[in-house]
């Protein structure tokens, strides 16, 4: 497995925390092969859908802007990995480094989803015993094959539901919108949780992570 790991990303998020003109967020990417992880990553950086990706493992840093304030995104892009004899296997250095993950399923690859809902299981336990609960956004991509659909999106929303966890069906094929969206929304996840950490939530915080557990149905 190859790690492209850009190591100013790794310490600016620890510095820039409280930062007020810059914020940084890393984000990794999970998901079976296949599901579109690079094609949202790479929506999200480009604004472009290309087609076809590499399956490597890498990072990306990207600037945006939310709300007039300078974000800083550090993007893991995590190749399915088998670690040991374990397939899908979560390595502890990307759980350490990860402040939120997105969990990307293919709508129309009920497998994909079952492996989110693995994923999503041990990336609870994991990080609880690690640094405590971390923001995890569920997102059902290729919204545009309907057609060939086998996971409905009620099945999506009740996971992640059940699993605290925000929730999206989106078509990184079809649109940017939707794709942006999900990396706002885990920004703001993400901000939220570091709040609530210090004791510093306001009331819109806290009433945002609840809504975030009680799965506001999140779509295009
Ligand atoms: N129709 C459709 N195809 C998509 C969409 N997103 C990605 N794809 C296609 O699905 C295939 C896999 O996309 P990738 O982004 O490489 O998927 P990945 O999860 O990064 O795959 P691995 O690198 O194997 O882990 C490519 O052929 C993409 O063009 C989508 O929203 N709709």
């Amino acid at each position: 497995m190859v790690v492209q790991v850009n190591q100013r990303t790794r310490s600016s998020s620890k510095t820039m925390e409280g930062n007020q003109q810059r914020a940084e967020a890393n984000i990794l990417l999970l998901g079976a092969e296949n599901v579109g992880k690079s094609a949202l990553t790479v929506r999200f950086l480009t604004r472009r859908f290309i087609g076809e990706y590499g399956d490597i493992d890498s990072i990306y840093s990207h600037s945006d802007k939310i709300d007039g304030r300078d974000i800083g995104f550090n993007i893991w892009d995590a190749s399915y990995s088998q670690g040991g004899d374990e397939v899908g296997h979560i390595g502890e250095r990307q759980l350490q480094w990860a402040d939120g993950v997105i969990m990307v399923y293919s709508i129309c690859d009920r497998a994909s989803f079952n492996v989110v809902r693995q994923q999503v299981q041990r990336i609870r336990q994991a990080k609880n015993k690690l640094s405590g609960a971390v923001p995890i956004i569920i997102v059902g991509n290729k919204r545009d094959l309907q057609h060939r659909r086998t996971v409905s999106s009620e099945e999506g929303r009740l996971l992640a539901l059940s699993a605290d966890c925000g929730f999206f069906e989106i078509s990184a094929a079809e649109t940017y919108h939707g794709v942006l969206l999900v990396f706002h929304e885990m920004f703001e996840l993400i901000r939220e949780a570091r709040a609530l950490k210090k004791g510093t939530a306001g009331f819109r915080g806290i009433v945002r992570s609840m809504s975030a557990v009680f799965g506001r149905k999140r779509t295009e």
